[in-house]
């Protein structure tokens, strides 16, 4: 969904931010509509700290996501007659690096959501926020069993059953940190840049940057599939929804590969704010 002219009225908008490992992702509600969404870096505390004296929509805006960052098709803030805020909007946040979490406490009008927010049954205290969410997200618009496989800077799977109680789930490495670490903790093996990744790699490859891209993407290809095949053991008509920045690229790999999982997949970016929207009926 790409961010698009702004709303008539500033009364019911709120901001809904999920702090991420990598990068903030962001969205624009008007009530319970989602209006736009994007992406930034995570941002400096100097900035944070003059949010509180913006006095318009537009103002706070082109503070967290500058003009000049957005790409054609997010273009669309530049309204200048847009109305003054009695206040500053809501800002819902979830959040899994603390140390971003504590800045962030200087906007005037922040909620942190916490786990025992969420009516998940069965939770473990340390289970993450973003992972909590994108399951309640996932299984109050798609319906319970439900497993949320998340490729972001980690790769997750979270999984609930019938109940909205936690089955449980797995976390490891996603494909950014695989190649990161290989590149990063090996006396000679390259940096390798996802960028221009389109068709499947090589399998039997025969250089050093071709070998790791097999390594990596076909393993965590067919640990995906396994993970798939385990939880339809468990549940035969359980619902699978995936996001993350990673999750485009890992349905084109498995269409190609694994054509009738990628099929079943419920493939759904916003999951994550589908569940804040679901937390705020209920605050
Ligand atoms: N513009 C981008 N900036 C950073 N990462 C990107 C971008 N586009 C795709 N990616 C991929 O997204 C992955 C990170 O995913 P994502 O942004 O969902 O993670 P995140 O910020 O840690 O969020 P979460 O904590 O919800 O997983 C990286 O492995 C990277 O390959
Ligand atoms: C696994 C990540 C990093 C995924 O973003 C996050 O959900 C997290 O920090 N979780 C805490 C550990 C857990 O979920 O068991
Ligand atoms: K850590």
């Amino acid at each position: 969904m790409k961010p698009h002219k702004h709303p008539e009225h500033t009364d019911n908008i709120w901001l809904a931010l999920e702090i991420g490992n990598s990068r903030l992702h962001w969205a624009l509600f008007v009530s319970e509509t989602l209006y736009s969404v994007w992406d930034t870096d995570h941002l400096p505390e100097s900035v944070i700290q003059q949010l509180a004296a913006c006095q318009t929509l537009n103002d706070l805006l082109e503070k967290i996501f500058p003009s000049h960052q957005r790409t054609n098709e997010q273009e669309g803030y530049g309204d200048n007659s847009l109305p003054l805020f009695a206040s500053l909007p809501p800002l819902l946040v979830a959040s899994v690096v603390p140390s971003q979490t504590a800045i962030w406490q200087s906007y005037p009008n922040i909620s942190v959501i916490t786990l025992d927010q969420i009516p998940l049954k069965g939770v473990y205290p340390t289970l993450g926020i973003d992972r909590a969410l994108a399951l309640w997200g996932a299984g109050k618009i798609w319906g319970f069993p439900i497993l949320v496989i998340d490729a972001g800077t980690a790769l997750t799977f979270t999984a609930a059953d019938a109940n909205e109680c936690l089955v449980g789930g797995a976390i490891l490495p996603g494909l950014g940190l695989q190649f990161a670490t290989l590149g990063q903790q090996t006396g000679q093996l390259p940096l390798v840049e996802m960028q221009n990744f389109l068709s499947l790699p090589i399998r039997f490859a025969l250089n050093t940057t071709a070998a790791i891209q097999s390594g990596v993407i076909y393993t965590i290809l067919a640990g995906i599939k396994d993970f798939i095949e385990a939880w339809w053991q468990l549940f035969p008509n359980g619902k699978i929804a995936i996001k993350g920045g990673d999750g485009t690229l890992l349905i084109n790999y498995l269409q190609a590969l694994y054509p009738e999982i990628a099929d079943s997949l419920i493939v759904e970016q916003n999951l994550i704010f589908w569940g804040m929207r679901e937390i705020t009926k209920l605050l």
